[in-house]
């Protein structure tokens, strides 16, 4: 089921941007049960007063008892609207349904400011994340700003150690995967120490997440709003963005899961028909295996790449097996052309991936 609430404030701030040039950011709100996502979206709405700001909650199954029972902001008026969605909820509707029914609102009631997309416990937010990640070209009134997935210190082993009878890859691991920003939330319910593996344990997977630690949500706006997770803009690095989050361009892999970041470098250019070819191979196709014959499962991937006779970086970015890239900052004429792709998956080996990409790369 969908619904959607607002904390509609009279008094609203005055927009310099005009409403109908304003993309509306959608930050997805994703982690088990419990994890504090309601507590966040109460922080937000607090903090971000005289914003109007939407949370929709993409509920699966019958009733409405969950959406009725959350609470949005002390001040404001608060309404609840269902969306049109023939199919049941967002993630099953077909993407262009999800969009429109939330631009026929924003039409009836207004434009957002923001968009807050909170997903149950146990939902992949990669196929939510596909509906909210349009081509520019489709001109849509929402954007995707990013995944955040909150994650339970107290609960975060057991969640994260669980098997699925048919071998796939569990909730936990799939939202840390998929996360832009990971929130490490309760850290009052565990030791310093305990929560250091904590961190480990997510940075195994995710090497690539904005990973912040937080009591009762209680978290800077600046560091999970406006982060443009999908479209690094152009005086942005992709290598300011490792170093910026503290950590350098690495393969950690110190805890042995099956899903985890595989960082790869090299220097050279790569013509666009065979990095797409490429790329169709490993996402569409899955023929890529590793060395006992596993798929390469690629649930994340982000790329800054250097083209053959073309002087701007080219951003690439895949969820699941969508993929989409644009062109950014030009490389400097005696700046060595250094390429980064970040591979967040399960079955990914190094060499048979680096071999891969020696094919296509042509020395500089
Ligand atoms: N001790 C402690 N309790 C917290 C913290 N954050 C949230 N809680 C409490 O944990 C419970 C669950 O928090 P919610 O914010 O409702 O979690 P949720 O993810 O929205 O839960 P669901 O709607 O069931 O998916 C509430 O009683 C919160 O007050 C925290 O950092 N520390």
């Amino acid at each position: 089921m969908f619904a959607m609430k607002e904390e509609d404030e009279e008094e609203d701030v005055p927009d310099l941007i005009p409403f109908a040039t304003k993309k509306v950011p959608v930050t997805i709100i994703t982690g088990f049960f419990g994890a504090g996502k309601t507590t966040l979206l109460n922080h937000i709405l607090t903090k971000q007063h005289g914003k109007r700001i939407a949370v929709i909650l993409n509920e699966f199954g019958e009733g409405d008892s969950i959406e009725k029972s959350m609470s949005v902001g002390e001040k404001g008026e608060l309404f609840e609207e269902w969306l049109e969605l023939r199919n049941g909820c967002l993630c099953c509707s077909v993407k262009d349904n999800g969009v429109k029914a939330i631009e026929n609102l924003m039409e009836k009631k207004g434009k957002f400011d923001y968009i807050l997309l909170e997903t149950t416990g146990l939902a992949d937010p990669g196929p939510i994340a596909s509906i909210f990640w349009l081509d520019e070209e489709l001109c849509s009134d929402v954007y995707l700003d990013g995944i955040l997935v909150m994650v339970d210190a107290k609960y975060l082993k057991q969640h994260f150690e669980a098997t699925k009878q048919d071998g796939s890859i569990n909730e936990c691991q799939r939202q840390i995967a998929l996360g832009d920003v990971i929130l490490v939330n309760k850290t009052d319910l565990v030791t310093s120490a305990e929560l250091d593996v904590l961190k480990e344990t997510v940075r195994s997977v995710n090497g690539f997440a904005k990973l912040l630690e937080t009591s009762h949500a209680d978290v800077d706006l600046d560091d999970i709003l406006n982060i443009n997770a999908y479209c690094l803009s152009g005086d942005m690095k992709l290598e300011d963005v490792f170093t910026k989050r503290g950590f350098s361009v690495r393969d950690k892999h110190t805890i042995d899961q099956s899903v985890r970041t595989l960082t790869l470098q090299f220097n050279g250019n790569v013509k666009r028909s065979e990095l797409d070819s490429f790329l169709q191979t490993l996402l569409w196709e899955k023929t890529v295996q590793d060395n006992s014959g596993r798929t390469m499962n690629i649930l994340r991937l982000k790329g800054l790449i250097s083209l053959l006779d073309c002087e701007e970086r080219l951003v690439v970015q895949a969820v699941h097996e969508l993929y989409d890239s644009h062109y950014t900052t030009k490389w400097e004429s005696q700046e060595s052309r250094c390429n980064i792709v970040v591979f967040i998956g399960q079955n990914l080996d190094k060499s048979i991936l680096e071999n891969c990409l020696q094919k296509i790369i042509i020395p500089t």
